[in-house]
């Protein structure tokens, strides 16, 4: 018989259980920042520099077979890594500067590894994040890529999750849904569709997160996130931040255009609910709705006004048709 481990703790004595990634982090990890940072609780960090600036700092974790598949085209999670950290960097309106890439690979692929630097130094090259260090080793079984960004930001008009005000505007960029039908195509949820694949999958393995319009948002836009769980549940962390409610409409979501022959409800859970989109959800105050149209306008950039922030807290999602729509779930979360 084995001896009981010693660290156990009595059960009167353990706190409630664990039943979702943002409580354990809440619990273990969120401390009062010092004076002039912000700390953990936004996509990124703000460090205070001299003259005022802040350095933006965050980092994402790509695990095999969790955040991508075991036979990922390489280029493609290359220049994946770094967009989902770049988007980090957008969420804030923040400006990048270098990035250090941590990678763990079971064995040497010269071939693999030729494609990867090629993916990731690519989307570094034009976004201006140049790869200034890291950490290789070995891994027991799978590869493991971590990569940190850093950029820079006037902190006073940083895109934070406590900045959204009532009466703003929300509005999200680009198309929503397609990466959650790949996923779901390639994962056996939905039964196999080789042209919606074929339509939705690039979004899936290569997002383009639009940071080159989110540094034109700072002085424009209150808050932002990006959206890497699900609309909803990323929402949700502004509205808790802010302290405030929204209301969506439906009829107003840029749903991606591969989606129309899907039926209503997978359509809805997907858009609201769907991760991996890496675009961005922000708000605005209702009198800069032309100027930051104008903005996208002439960016190139899609953006959709989804609905507005309130005073009651909560988040309601009305259909076309008037009626409230309620989800099985809202996002993506590692331990629930
Ligand atoms: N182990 C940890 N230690 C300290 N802070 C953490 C830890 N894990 C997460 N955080 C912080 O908690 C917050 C939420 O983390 P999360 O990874 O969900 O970020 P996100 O921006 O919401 O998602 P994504 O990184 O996918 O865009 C962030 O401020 C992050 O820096
Ligand atoms: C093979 C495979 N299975 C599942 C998913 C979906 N997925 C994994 S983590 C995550 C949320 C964002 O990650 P994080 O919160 O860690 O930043 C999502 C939507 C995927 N992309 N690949
Ligand atoms: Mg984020």
């Amino acid at each position: 018989m084995s001896a009981r481990p010693r660290f156990r703790r009595p059960l009167a004595a353990r706190p409630n259980p664990l039943d979702n990634e943002f409580d354990l982090i809440a619990r273990y990890f969120s401390r009062p920042a010092p004076s002039g940072y912000l700390g953990v609780g936004d996509d990124c960090a703000l460090l205070p520099l001299a003259g005022g600036r802040h350095l933006a700092t965050s980092t994402d974790l790509l695990i095999e077979g969790r955040h991508f598949f075991a036979d990922a085209q390489p280029e493609a999670l290359g220049h994946k890594a770094l967009a989902v950290n770049l988007s980090d960097l957008a969420a804030m309106g923040a400006q990048p500067l270098g990035c250090l890439l941590g990678l763990s690979l079971p064995a040497v692929d010269a071939d693999w590894l030729e494609q990867f630097a090629s993916g990731f130094h690519a989307l570094a090259d034009s976004a201006g994040c140049p790869l200034v260090g890291g950490d290789t080793t070995r891994s027991i079984s799978g590869i493991v890529i971590s990569v940190t960004v850093m950029g820079q930001v006037d902190a006073r008009q940083a895109l934070r999750r406590d900045a959204a005000m009532v009466d703003d505007d929300i509005w999200v960029t680009g198309a929503l849904g397609a990466p959650d039908i790949a996923l779901q195509l390639l994962n056996g949820t939905l039964p196999m569709d080789q042209s919606l694949l074929a339509a939705t999958r690039p979004t899936l393995d290569r997002p383009e997160p639009p940071w080159q319009f989110a540094q034109k948002l700072p002085g424009l836009a209150h808050a932002a996130l990006d959206i890497s769980d699900g609309l909803l549940q990323d929402l949700g962390h502004i509205l808790e931040a802010s302290k405030c409610g929204a209301e969506l409409h439906f009829a107003s979501m840029p749903v991606h255009p591969a989606l129309q022959a899907l039926d209503t409800g997978t359509v809805q859970q997907a858009v609201l609910a769907g991760g991996d989109v890496y675009q961005l959800c922000f708000t605005a105050a209702a009198d800069k709705r032309q100027a930051i149209q104008q903005l996208a306008d002439d960016a190139g950039q899609p953006i959709s006004r989804i609905g507005r922030i309130v005073k009651q807290a909560g988040l309601h999602v009305w259909s076309a048709d008037g009626q409230t729509i309620s989800l099985a779930s809202r996002g993506y979360d590692h331990f629930s």
